[in-house]
This record gives structure tokens, sequence and C-alpha cells, in this order.
């Protein structure tokens, strides 16, 4: 198995569960992790046979930051299946980092993994 990443993709968006989160934006950070083979596109060099992290990463910021979810689960869920549906990817692990959330921590979110990883 091969991997496409990306990493620390920030993005603004309305998110959490106390009412004055309701009324700003604040930075989640995306880390994502991609299942493929890589060889056919490496044979062809035809980004159509490749899994294309900039439009991975064009879309992720199109949804996120529409997005006003309560909870970084949400979030995460639905990224994770926007990936696997959208970009014929089988397993993904994507980590949602909402950074300042807690200010004893540097980090906070979640870590999911999705499909079957072989
Ligand atoms: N497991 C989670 N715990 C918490 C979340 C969350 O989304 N998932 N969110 C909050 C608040 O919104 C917090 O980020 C505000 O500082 C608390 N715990």
């Amino acid at each position: 198995m091969d991997i496409v990443f990306l990493r620390d993709l920030r993005i603004e968006t309305v998110i959490g569960i106390y009412d004055w989160e309701r009324e700003i934006k604040q930075t989640v950070v995306l880390d994502i992790d991609m299942s493929t083979d890589v060889q056919r596109a490496a044979a062809t060099e035809d980004i159509t046979d490749a899994v294309d992290y900039k439009a991975v990463s064009k879309r992720l910021i199109s949804f996120v930051e529409e997005s006003e979810f309560q909870l970084v689960e949400t979030l995460a869920e639905r990224c994770a299946a926007i990936i696997r549906q959208e970009f014929d990817v089988r397993w993904v692990r994507l980590t949602v980092n909402k950074i300042g959330a807690v200010s004893a921590a540097s980090d906070v979110g979640v870590i999911i993994e999705r499909g079957e990883r072989f």
C-alpha cells in the first residue's frame, strides 16, 4: 500500500459547542493519509491516474469553510466520507486538530481511520 498525504492544511471555520464559538471562525488543521497504489501514475505520469492532493485540498477547504459543525468528530467523519466517495480512496486516516481550543494544550482533536487498509 502506498500513501498520498496532506499535512498542515489550515482552514477557518465555525466550530464548537459553546455560544461564543458560534459567533467566530476558528482554525482547524487537517493531516490526511490516503491509501493508493502509485505505480500506475508513476508509469503514465497522468494526474488522472493519481489521487490528486491539490483537488482533495480544494474540495476540503471549500467544504470546511462553509460548514458549521459543533464537534470535531462530525467534521472529521464528513471529510473522510468525501475523500473516500469522491476521490476513489479505499482507506483514509484523518487528523482534525483544533489548535488553541484548550489553552494549556498545543493540540487537541481527533484521529479517525476509515475503510479497508489493503
Ligand atoms: N471530543 C470533543 N471534545 C470537545 C469538543 C469536541 O469537538 N470534541 N469541543 C469542545 C469545545 O467546542 C471546545 O473546543 C471549546 O474550547 C470541548 N470538548
